[in-house]
C-alpha cells in the first residue's frame, strides 16, 4: 500500500473534522444489496468505511441483501428463482435457503470482515429480539413477508456496547409460527424509520437513479420527493428502482433526515457521501 506522509494525513483528518462532527453519535443505516457484493476488495472497502464510522463514534447499522446468493444457491439445488414484482416468490424449501443463505453464509462472512478490520460485528436476523414482525404479504409470493411491527431494541441494546449490528431480512411471523422473507429494501427502511437514523444509504449496483439508466452520465444528484410521482409517471423510475425509491420516499416522510441511493462498486463510496459537500449518487429529502 502506498505510504502517505503523516502531515498529510493529519491534514486530512482536519479537513474531516466538520463532517464527521455532524455525525458523531447519530445512528446512519446502511443497506448493503447483493448486488453490490461484487467482489472481495470491493467489500472490504465497504467494510473498512463502516469499522471507521464506528471507531469516531458514529452509530451505523448494516442491513444487508443477499439476493445473487439465494439464487445461486437455489440454482445448485435445482430450484429456478422466479421474481413477481421484484420481489422472490418463496415457496417452503425456498424459505429455508433464503434463512440459510442470509443468516448463515452473508451475514456471518460480513461480521467475519467487520472483525477482521478491527470492528466488533453483531449478526442479527430479523427475527432476533422480535426485531421484525410481519404478516403474509399475499398468496402468490408465499413465505414473503410485509413488516408490520419493528421492535428496535435489540439492536439500540447492541449499539450502546459499540457493537456493529448487521442485520439480515428474515421477519417472524406475527404469531411466531413461521418466519418470513423480506426484501432487503423494506427492512432496511423500516429500521431506519424506527432508529430515527439521521441518514440512510442503500448500496446498490448503479451511479444512484438515472434519467435513463442505461446512460451512465443522466445521474439525477437531488430528488424532492414531491417530484416522485412525476418521476414515477414518466417512466423514469422502474423496475427494481421502484421499490427502492418508495423506500426513499417513505424514510424521508417518516423523519430520516437524508437518503442516498448510491454506487456500492465506488470503493469508499458511504466516506465520500458523508465527508464532502457534493457527495455522491442521488439524495433524496
Ligand atoms: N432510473 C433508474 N436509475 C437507475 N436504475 C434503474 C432506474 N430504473 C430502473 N433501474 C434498475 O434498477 C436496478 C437496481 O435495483 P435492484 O436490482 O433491485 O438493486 P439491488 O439488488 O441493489 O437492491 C438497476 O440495476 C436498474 O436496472
Ligand atoms: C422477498 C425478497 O425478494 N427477498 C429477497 C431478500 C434478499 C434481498 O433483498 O437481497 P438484495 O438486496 O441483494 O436484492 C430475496 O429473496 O432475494
Amino acid at each position: 500500500m502506498k505510504q502517505i506522509d503523516a502531515k498529510v494525513k493529519a491534514q486530512i483528518l482536519v479537513e474531516a473534522l466538520p463532517y464527521i462532527q455532524q455525525y458523531v453519535g447519530k445512528i446512519i443505516v446502511i443497506k448493503y444489496g447483493g448486488n453490490a457484493m461484487i467482489n472481495e476488495e470491493l467489500k472490504e472497502a465497504v467494510i473498512k468505511d463502516v469499522v471507521l464510522l464506528n471507531l469516531i463514534g458514529v452509530r451505523v447499522v448494516l442491513v444487508h441483501g443477499g439476493g445473487p446468493e439465494i439464487s445461486e444457491m437455489l440454482e445448485k439445488v435445482g430450484k429456478e428463482s422466479v421474481f413477481l414484482n421484484g420481489l422472490r416468490c418463496t415457496d417452503d424449501e425456498t424459505m429455508d435457503i433464503v434463512q440459510m443463505v442470509l443468516c448463515g453464509k452473508v451475514n456471518k462472512n460480513l461480521v467475519s470482515m467487520l472483525q477482521k478490520a478491527g470492528g466488533r460485528g453483531v449478526g442479527l436476523a430479523g427475527v432476533d429480539g422480535n426485531l421484525f414482525e410481519a404478516v403474509r404479504r399475499d398468496e402468490e409470493h408465499g413465505n414473503v413477508g410485509n413488516i408490520v411491527d419493528v421492535h428496535p431494541e435489540i439492536v439500540l441494546d447492541v449499539l450502546e456496547k459499540g457493537y456493529i449490528p448487521v442485520v439480515s431480512s428474515i421477519a417472524a411471523g406475527v404469531d411466531q409460527t413461521m418466519n418470513y422473507n423480506i426484501n432487503a429494501d423494506f427492512a432496511a427502511e423500516k429500521l431506519a424509520i424506527a432508529l430515527h437514523a439521521k441518514k440512510f444509504i442503500l448500496l446498490t449496483d448503479v451511479k444512484g437513479l438515472m434519467r435513463d439508466f442505461r446512460d451512465e452520465d443522466s445521474l439525477i444528484r437531488e430528488v424532492k420527493v414531491s417530484q416522485v410521482p412525476g418521476l414515477m409517471k414518466e417512466g423514469v423510475i422502474s423496475g427494481g428502482m421502484i421499490p427502492k425509491v418508495q423506500c426513499c420516499v417513505e424514510a424521508i416522510r417518516q423523519g430520516v433526515e437524508t437518503v442516498n441511493i448510491q454506487d456500492g462498486r465506488i470503493p469508499h463510496s458511504i466516506l465520500i457521501e458523508i465527508l464532502s459537500n457534493e457527495g455522491i449518487g442521488t439524495v433524496f429529502y
